[in-house]
């Protein structure tokens, strides 16, 4: 009852109460005046035939003139007879227009003249003067409510249940109807349904409305059909949304989403499952609307105002669980504030803001109709200029979208509003331009079935795109990785294979090639950056188990946790380095020359620093993280001269010392021969690598070749040679004890047992057979040589180490020659000794020495002391000094007389002897035992 007296302030009049509202109740039209329908139809005979309309499309598109003017006709009928109809499911269903036009006349005031020079010509026909409009309909003065119901408001609640999107647009000068059109006096909607009520277009619409939804719902056979309507009352009030239903809201945004549609922000709505509830839900938004005074009208609206109302249906069968359909429709009943001319002043400063604002939304409202009255269909919808104004942005799907609209153009038979009345025809006459595109907003089961099967293929589609996505980038995951896994295999078949091309070195070719030692000294400096990068990837090798694979996960930067893409990709990777497990065997074949290298290393072998090794395998390849195309490595000179053999500086091959070589054992060799692997390994796994390392891998294939070339050059002309791989040991060489080169070189004494020469060869030599077979392989018989033994049994040495040992032994033979020359020598001086002994016991001789005879004897002491000393000399100078041996043939006796016979000698000559003093001592004692002999048989 409040909301009633508050009406009672604003211009609705009258009292509203329940029992008014429910005699508000629609009425079912008879068949009786079906047929005076149609017999007022035949009557009708209109002289203004409307012009073709691009919005009467019947049920496949627009119609012919003949079929508008029939439509028009249809609707031109009595609203007493339409309100008898007992149903609205009877009326003749006529094809209604999407945009539909209808022109009303109000009753001439007390102050306003008879003689308007407005006319009605026709239902659908206007004229001013002798200028002629038409249009859909045209209701004279003389036209009710109910008349304008059942021309407009009919149509649409069939419309509206159908599904379409209606609008309802009043437009005319202030005071000429609108809102007496539209929503009548505020009494009048609470009175009881009758024709001749003042009772609005909009309170008819959901009387009706309301009551066939209950029609519907109660008359349903085989069919659940549910309806859910809620209303929102807005105001558009100096360019501003308010909420009519809460006035606290203002300001409200318009918002367009895919998932809302179009909507406005925060507005209040309100659900009605009866015409009270509209009635309630208008009265409240009409008493919240602003008003003001203008000239023609006190309660003049300030304002446009918006009622819309959204109906949403289901429909299945009662049997059927599936979804049926679903309908969804939107009623929009527009009421615009009153168009005045240049009448603002009389109503002050606020007033004339207010009429500014009307004025100009009104004209961008007018500069849209006429837009799309030019023929929208050429332009695009960005063009259109919809969000010119709140207006016209709510206004988007009544105008030129998916909705029937209907406008209702309010007219004045007053002659001082002429000029008004014709822009208003005007106007009017633009929206019929206008082509809308209305649809039924149903979504059938069939629908429902498609947009699944939509749904399930996009999601396919996504899954795949992901897929694909995953193929080709990269991310971010371990396939990717395993993808450029199997790229940077399928790179190292291309770089093996590449490298396999590099050009060669003949070995067979006579052609000698010089290398200088800088070439040789940079050869090995890439093979010690090798080989330090080969110790590092044997660090990482054993960490991961797979070097190749952990490079190249390192390398594609993208190490995410491995999945099951992985897992087959390391499987791949195993496969891959069984290849390069084959391809490493094969290289083994070519041991020979390494072995070789050993050998040779130990002429010049030196103590590597281990910390200075890094890894190949893993470095190189974060370095390169990219695997570009390999580059053709160059040999230093080798490649730019193509000169074919080599010869080795002299200064390198100095080093070679024999005595040095010693310093290979077999642990060492051994040592040795595993890092050969190791080298030959990075060798190709740097074919791996794209340049530098390719380079390096490939000059350091080429380098070995130059090294087995020179060697067996080398070992063909007995040159010596320095040029070794003692860098490649991992181990620093065993220190030799210079005092055990007899062990060397004494056959007897050669500390193993796998032959002459197993110390001096690698374990590789040793393993095909080298040492300890009698056959030589041809590659090494250049470095052999027979070395007879004490038991004259001949052994394989190497052929330097031979040569020494024979004259070794030669030297050694002389010696005891000497040593048997001096025992035969005593022996004949003792057996002199003994002779004169004997005769001097016979004969009773001697008071005098003979000195002839002790003469002779001191000659032949100093000569044997003088061949004594020169071997011993001898022996001193090779620095090779012999042991004093303590043979059979020297007995003490016979010593002890040398020595008396020596320092008889040095007395009588005062020669000095270059002898140890050890042996000048003996030597003097002997010689003093027998100088004590002498005189004791003198
Ligand atoms: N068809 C009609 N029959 C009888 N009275 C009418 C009719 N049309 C309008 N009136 C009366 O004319 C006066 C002005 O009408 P109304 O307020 O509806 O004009 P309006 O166009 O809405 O004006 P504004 O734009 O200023 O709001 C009201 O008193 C109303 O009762």
């Amino acid at each position: 009852m409040k909301s009633n007296a508050e009406i009672s302030d604003n211009r609705f009049l009258g009292n509203i109460s329940a029992s008014s509202i429910r005699n508000l109740l629609p009425r079912s039209v008879s068949g009786k005046h079906k047929k005076n329908l149609i017999s007022k139809k035949s009557r009708f005979n209109g002289e203004n035939i409307a012009p073709t309309d691009p919005n009467i499309q019947g049920d496949k598109g627009p119609v012919s003139p003949s079929i508008a003017k029939q439509s028009v006709s249809k609707m031109a009928i009595s609203p007493k007879e339409v309100i008898r109809s007992d149903s609205p499911q009877e009326l003749p269903a006529a094809p209604d227009p999407a945009v539909k036009v209808v022109v009303r006349s109000r009753p001439a005031n007390g102050h306003e003249r008879g003689d308007s020079m407005v006319r009605k010509v026709s239902d659908d026909s206007v004229s001013i003067a002798d200028r002629k409009f038409t249009f859909d309909s045209v209701l004279d003065s003389n036209s009710t409510q109910e008349d304008v119901f059942q021309l407009v408001g009919v149509p649409l609640v069939k419309n509206a249940l159908a599904g379409y999107n209606t609008s309802v647009l009043a437009y005319g000068q202030t005071g000429s109807g609108k809102t007496y059109t539209m929503w009548g006096p505020p009494s009048a909607m609470v009175e009881g349904h009758s024709a001749d009520s003042h009772q609005g277009i909009v309170p008819r619409i959901f009387q009706m409305l309301l009551s066939e939804i209950q029609r519907e719902q109660e008359n349903s056979e085989g069919k659940q059909i549910n309806y859910q309507c809620r209303c929102s009352f807005l105001e558009i009030f100096n360019e501003q949304i308010w909420d009519l239903l809460d006035p606290t809201q203002r300001n409200l945004e318009i918002k367009d989403d895919a998932k809302n549609g179009f909507y406005v922000e925060n507005l209040t709505e309100e659900y009605v499952t009866s015409y009270e509830d509209v009635t309630q839900i208008l009265i409240k938004g009409l008493s919240s609307r602003k008003v003001g005074a203008t000239s023609i009208n006190s309660k003049s609206s300030r304002s446009h105002i918006v009622f819309t109302c959204v109906i949403e249906s289901w429909c299945k069968g009662t049997s059927s669980k599936c979804f049926g359909s679903s309908k969804t429709s939107r009623i929009s009943l527009i009421d615009l504030a009153g168009l005045e001319r240049n009448k603002l002043d009389d109503v002050g400063r606020e007033y004339a803001k207010e009429g500014k604002n009307v004025k100009k939304s009104l004209s961008q409202f007018g500069h849209l109709v006429n837009i799309l009255a030019e023929g929208v269909r050429s332009r695009k919808s960005e063009d259109i200029p919809y969000r010119s104004s709140s207006l016209t942005h709510l206004l988007r799907e009544s105008l030129g979208g998916n909705a029937k609209l209907t406008v209702i153009c309010t007219i004045s038979p007053d002659n001082k509003s002429i000029g008004e009345t014709v822009s208003t025809l005007r106007f009017g006459q633009l929206v019929k331009s206008i082509r809308n595109d209305p649809v039924i907003n149903e979504i059938t089961e069939d629908d429902v079935n498609d947009l699944s099967d939509q749904i399930r293929q996009l999601k396919e589609e996504l899954i795949r795109a992901k897929s694909n996505e995953c193929n080709s980038i990269g991310n971010n995951n371990g396939y990717i990785k395993g993808q450029s896994v199997r790229e940077s295999l399928n790179q190292l078949r291309v770089s093996l294979n590449r490298s396999f091309i590099l050009p060669r070195i003949d070995n067979e070719s006579e052609e000698e090639v010089n290398v200088d030692e800088g070439d040789v000294r940079e050869l090995r400096l890439q093979l010690d950056n090798l080989h330090s990068s080969c110790e590092e990837s044997s660090k990482d090798t054993s960490e991961n188990k797979d070097c190749i694979q952990c490079s190249f996960a390192e390398e594609a930067s993208e190490t995410e946790l491995m999945n099951e893409h992985d897992v087959s990709c390391m499987e791949e990777i195993e496969i891959e380095d069984n290849n390069l497990e084959k391809l490493k065997t094969e290289l083994l074949l070519e041991d020979n020359t390494a072995s070789m290298n050993c050998l040779t290393s130990a002429s010049t072998s030196r103590t590597i620093d281990p910390a200075s090794r890094s890894s190949i395998l893993i470095s190189t390849c974060r370095q390169s993280p990219v695997l570009e195309d390999p580059t053709l490595s160059e040999s230093p000179k080798i490649g730019n001269t193509q000169r074919k053999s080599i010869t080795i500086s002299s200064n390198l091959a100095s080093k070679n010392i024999l005595s040095e070589s010693s310093k290979f054992n077999s642990d060492v060799l051994q040592q040795s021969h595993k890092q050969g692997d190791h080298i030959r390994s990075s060798l190709q796994s740097s074919k791996i690598f794209p340049t530098p390392t390719e380079s390096l891998a490939a000059s350091l294939q080429r380098g070995l070749q130059i090294i087995d070339h020179h060697q067996r050059n080398s070992a063909s002309n007995k040159a010596s040679l320095a040029f070794s791989f003692e860098h490649l040991t991992l181990k620093p060489c065993l220190a030799v004890d210079k005092t055990n080169n007899s062990v060397q070189t004494s056959p007897e004494e050669r500390p193993s047992s796998d032959g002459p020469s197993a110390s001096f060869l690698c374990a590789s030599c040793r393993r095909t057979g080298f040492s300890g077979s009698s056959e030589v392989p041809d590659s090494m018989k250049a470095w052999i040589v027979a070395v007879e033994d004490s038991n004259g049994s001949a052994n394989q040495v190497p052929k330097d180490v031979g040569k020494d040992l024979a004259e070794a032994t030669e030297r050694e033979k002389e010696l005891e020659n000497i040593c048997k020359e001096q025992a035969a020598k005593i022996e004949q001086l003792n057996f002199l000794v003994e002779k004169y002994k004997h005769e001097r016991g016979q004969n009773s001789i001697v008071e005098h020495s003979n000195p002839l005879l002790l003469e002779d004897l001191k000659n032949e002491i100093i000569h044997i002391d003088k061949h004594k000393n020169e071997t011993l000399h001898s022996r001193k100078d090779e620095n090779k000094l012999p042991r004093w041996d303590d043979g059979e043939n020297h007995d003490p006796e016979m010593i002890k007389e040398k020595w008396e016979i020596k320092e008889v000698q040095e007395d009588h000559d005062g020669r000095n002897v270059s002898i140890d003093t050890n042996e000048k001592e003996a030597l003097m004692k002997e010689i003093q035992s027998l100088r004590s002999k002498l005189q004791t048989v003198y």
